[in-house]
Parts: C-alpha cells; sequence; structure tokens
C-alpha cells in the first residue's frame, strides 16, 4: 500500500512510514493512493466473524503485506481484550429500524479506544522492529486525549504530550488524562481551544528542525492510521444488518471529521453504505456546510458535548481532495485560502457531490438535553450527549427501507454534569475508574505559544533519555 499527500508535495509513503509520519511534510494528509475494493463475495465471506477477526481483514487492506495479516490478528485480539463487552462494539435497537452502535466500551469510555489501542500495538511493532524512538504531539477537546494517554502509558519507545482546551473539557476527562503519572507522558492545558491545540500541533510539524529532532509522530486523526483502524466497526454493523445485500446508512456525531471519514472509506471499499449523517452542536460549520455552502469559521463556544467543540475539521481536507478528483494543486490553495480568509470556497460542483453523499444537522444544548431526557424515558437508553445529537440526526434522515445506524461515541459518566441536568440522575463511572477524583492530578498551564510547548516537548523527551 502506498500513501499520497492531500497536497501533493510530500513524498509517497508505505503504510508504516505514513504511520509514523503522522501528518505529511508539505501539512497535508495522507490517503491512500488507490482504493482497495472488497467484493460483495468476501463481504459475505466475513460475516459471522468476531470484532477482533474482522478488525485484522480491514485493516490488513490498508497495511498490506508489510505487516501480515496473523501479526495484525494477534495485534487485534490484544487490542480489545480488556473491552468490558464480548461483543466489543454491541449493536443495540432502539427502535424499529433506527440502531445504536455503542463504541465506548474501552478502557477510556470513548470510540477513541477503538483505534487508539490498536494505534498502541501498531506503533509498538513498527518501532522495536527498527529500533526507533519517537515523540507522540497530540490535540484533544477531551477524549483522544485519555485514549492516546491509556495506549502508550510507559512504553520506552516514545513519549506522549497532550494538549488540551484550558477549563473546556469534562472534569471526568480531564482526570482521566492528568491522573497518568508515567514518566512517559506530559499533560499540557493550553489557554485556547481545541482548534489552538490543533494548530499548535500542525506548527509543531511545520517546525522542520523541531520535527526531526524530535522524530514526531500523531495519533490525532490526521494520522491514516487512525482512521484505518476506525472503519472495521463500520464494516461489523453493515455485516450484521445484511450487508452486501442490503444497505445501511450512518449517522456520526462529528467534530474533526475522522470518524464519518472512516465509514466514508467503508463505502470507498465496497461496503453498500446510503447515508453519511453528520451530527454537530451549536459549532456547526460543517451542517452549515452540508446545508448552504457556508463553511466560515465563526469561532468556538463551549457545549453540553465538548468533544465536538471544534470549527476547523481536519479529516474534511481528504474529503476535499476526493471530491476534487485528487486534484493536489486546488487542494492545497483552497486549504490555504481558508486559513487565511477563515472561509473556505467550495466550487458548487463540488459543494453538490459533497450533499449527494453526506446530511447534517445541528442541535442546541436545550436540543441536546431533550433528546437525552426523551430517550431515558421513553426507551431507557441513556445517551451521552454527544451520542445524543447522533441520535437526533438520525431521527431526521432515517428512512423506513434502510436500517439507520448512530455511532454511539461516549459513555454517558463521561459527562455527569450534562446527564444530571438532563435526567436527574448521575451515572456511575465503571469500576476501574471508580476513584478518579481521588487520584493525584498532574498537568502544567501554558499560553498557546508555540516557543513553550515545544519546551515541554522536548524537555519530557530529555527526561525519559531521548
Ligand atoms: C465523544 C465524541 N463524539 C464525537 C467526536 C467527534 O468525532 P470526530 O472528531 O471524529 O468527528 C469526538 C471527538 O473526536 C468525541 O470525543
Ligand atoms: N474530539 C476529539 C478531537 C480530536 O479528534 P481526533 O479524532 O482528530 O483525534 C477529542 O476528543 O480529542
Amino acid at each position: 500500500m502506498r500513501y499520497v499527500s492531500t497536497r501533493g508535495q510530500a513524498p509517497v509513503l508505505n503504510f508504516s512510514n505514513t504511520l509514523l509520519a503522522g501528518l505529511a511534510q508539505d501539512g497535508g494528509l495522507y490517503i491512500p493512493e488507490t482504493w482497495p475494493q472488497i467484493s460483495a463475495d468476501e463481504l459475505r465471506k466475513m460475516r459471522g466473524l468476531s470484532y477482533p477477526e474482522l478488525a485484522a481483514k480491514i485493516v490488513h487492506l490498508f497495511t498490506g503485506n508489510e505487516i501480515p495479516e496473523a501479526v495484525l490478528l494477534d495485534l487485534c485480539h490484544k487490542s480489545y481484550a480488556g473491552f468490558n463487552h464480548k461483543a466489543i462494539v454491541p449493536l443495540i435497537q432502539l427502535d424499529h429500524n433506527l440502531f445504536v452502535q455503542e463504541l465506548f466500551h474501552g478502557p477510556t469510555l470513548a470510540f477513541k479506544d477503538m483505534a487508539m489501542q490498536l494505534l498502541g500495538h501498531l506503533f509498538d511493532y513498527v518501532l522495536s522492529q527498527r529500533g526507533e524512538k519517537i515523540t507522540i504531539v497530540g490535540a484533544t477537546s477531551g477524549d483522544t486525549g485519555s485514549a492516546a494517554i491509556e495506549a502508550f502509558k510507559g512504553s520506552t519507545n516514545l513519549t506522549v504530550t497532550i494538549l488540551h482546551p484550558y477549563g473546556r473539557t469534562s472534569e471526568v476527562q480531564r482526570r482521566q488524562m492528568t491522573t497518568v503519572l508515567e514518566p512517559n507522558i506530559n499533560n499540557i492545558a493550553v489557554e485556547g481551544s481545541f482548534d489552538d491545540c490543533q494548530d499548535l500541533v500542525k506548527a509543531m510539524f511545520a517546525d522542520v528542525p523541531f520535527r526531526e529532532e524530535m522524530q514526531l509522530s500523531a495519533v490525532n486523526s490526521i494520522n491514516w492510521g487512525r482512521i484505518a483502524a476506525q472503519v472495521p466497526y463500520y464494516v461489523y454493523a453493515a455485516l450484521l444488518l445484511g450487508a452486501p445485500d442490503r444497505e445501511v446508512s450512518f449517522t456520526v456525531p462529528t467534530g474533526n471529521f475522522g470518524n464519518i471519514l472512516a465509514a466514508w472509506t467503508a463505502r470507498k471499499i465496497g461496503v453498500p453504505i446510503n447515508l453519511l449523517c453528520v451530527g454537530s452542536n451549536h459549532n456547526d460549520i460543517l451542517t452549515r456546510f452540508l446545508l448552504n455552502n457556508d463553511m466560515s469559521i465563526q469561532g468556538v463556544r463551549p457545549s453540553l458535548s465538548p468533544s465536538m467543540d471544534i470549527q476547523i475539521s481536519s479529516n474534511f481536507e481528504r474529503l476535499l481532495f476526493e471530491l476534487l478528483d485528487r486534484d493536489a494543486d486546488q487542494c492545497r490553495q483552497i486549504m490555504q485560502d481558508f486559513r487565511q480568509n477563515n472561509k473556505m470556497d467550495i466550487p458548487a460542483t463540488i459543494w453538490n457531490k459533497a450533499t449527494a453523499n453526506f446530511k447534517g444537522v445541528a442541535l442546541s444544548d436545550q436540543e441536546t438535553e431533550k433528546v437525552i431526557q426523551q430517550y431515558y424515558k421513553e426507551s431507557a437508553y441513556l445517551a451521552d450527549p454527544h451520542t445524543a445529537i447522533g441520535i437526533a440526526t438520525a431521527q431526521k434522515y432515517r428512512n423506513k427501507d434502510i436500517p439507520m445506524v448512530t455511532v454511539a461515541t461516549a459513555h454517558p459518566a463521561k459527562f455527569p454534569d450534562a446527564i444530571k441536568q438532563a435526567t436527574g440522575i448521575t451515572p456511575a463511572l465503571p469500576l476501574a475508574l471508580a476513584d478518579l477524583y481521588d487520584r493525584k492530578e498532574n498537568y502544567q498551564v501554558l499560553p498557546a505559544d508555540l516557543k513553550k510547548i515545544e519546551d515541554s516537548v522536548r524537555a519530557t523527551a530529555r527526561k525519559n533519555n531521548f
């Protein structure tokens, strides 16, 4: 498998180098040079596989023989062994043709564990083979950070610095990150928004001497490895609901556009997926785009669904590249203009192609609360605020002939205040996290200043003798 950058000016890489590179040198995102395909017959043969077995087959399509399927199978078994549901990604039926696929049964209670647990093993495998050490830098609005810290804590091959927006995650999310005290983990609360954190990560990659000195790598969904490891659960749900002989639609609560891009990738490789629906909170740049071709940055406002408090959705660039028929020069120009003008100018022909594939709905906090309340009362289903946005979006776009699956991206106990406000109950944290509020925290608060952040990343690497 070979990977190309969406901006066309970075070297073409194999899977392992794409994984370690994270972001392309030209600021673009890596994407497969050609899409692997699964035929309907091959899909039928995958029915009945367990989740780890299916995941190994799907991820192998993106690694090629660089990582043998038998090795991937072993890594997938290890990755999902600690999940606290036997099905790993159970599909719950809410209504006649409305389903929820729960992706939050991993150690940090959000869908990020699905990819991050596997990425932890993949990085270890590749780095041990090469005898290399790297520095991971990541931005989080709450969930990627804890999943990455959990997956990589204690590793002797790498250090991890995670930037989170100061005071803008839930307390549970913050504590899940800041109470991990292993020396290879560094938590920074940045005085700014998630978008500022993500910009700082990209700026570290753009600082070539720093990038080379530290051997930087990424675990946000700018890294293709993340997307590849998020495709299998879409295939799993589709197979359970009759694929390849029946279509299925998906609704995804969306922020950085990584999770829905994985669903779109499942369609690209041959899974019959009908609609892809984006659910947003009032940080609604993606839904404004889908409804009115308005992709203008309006500043991030805190919401009840903090993990989606994002305005610059990195993975949109991968979709754009594809919709532009892989014209990397045009993609690069549009992305550069976007950051200069705070507005993306998308030609009408491209917008039409996007809206033929994707639909979108934005919910206010009040509406989100009502949906949590309604499903709790009527269906005894407790949805976290992100999932509730997904369910409301699915309600709008479901149709009677095609099953609609909303991916449930977080456990309600990660957002106890919002759940209490909506239902009056406080969801309990699972046993493994029951003492979270008693654990000691360690993090520093820094301004959104590249030099200060780089100094902190370097200090962590030095402390670990890198
Ligand atoms: C709970 C939760 N839901 C939804 C999202 C949005 O997913 P994505 O950024 O892949 O669009 C996130 C963050 O990524 C999240 O943590
Ligand atoms: N919501 C995310 C934001 C980062 O998304 P990623 O998928 O690109 O890592 C978070 O919880 O951190």
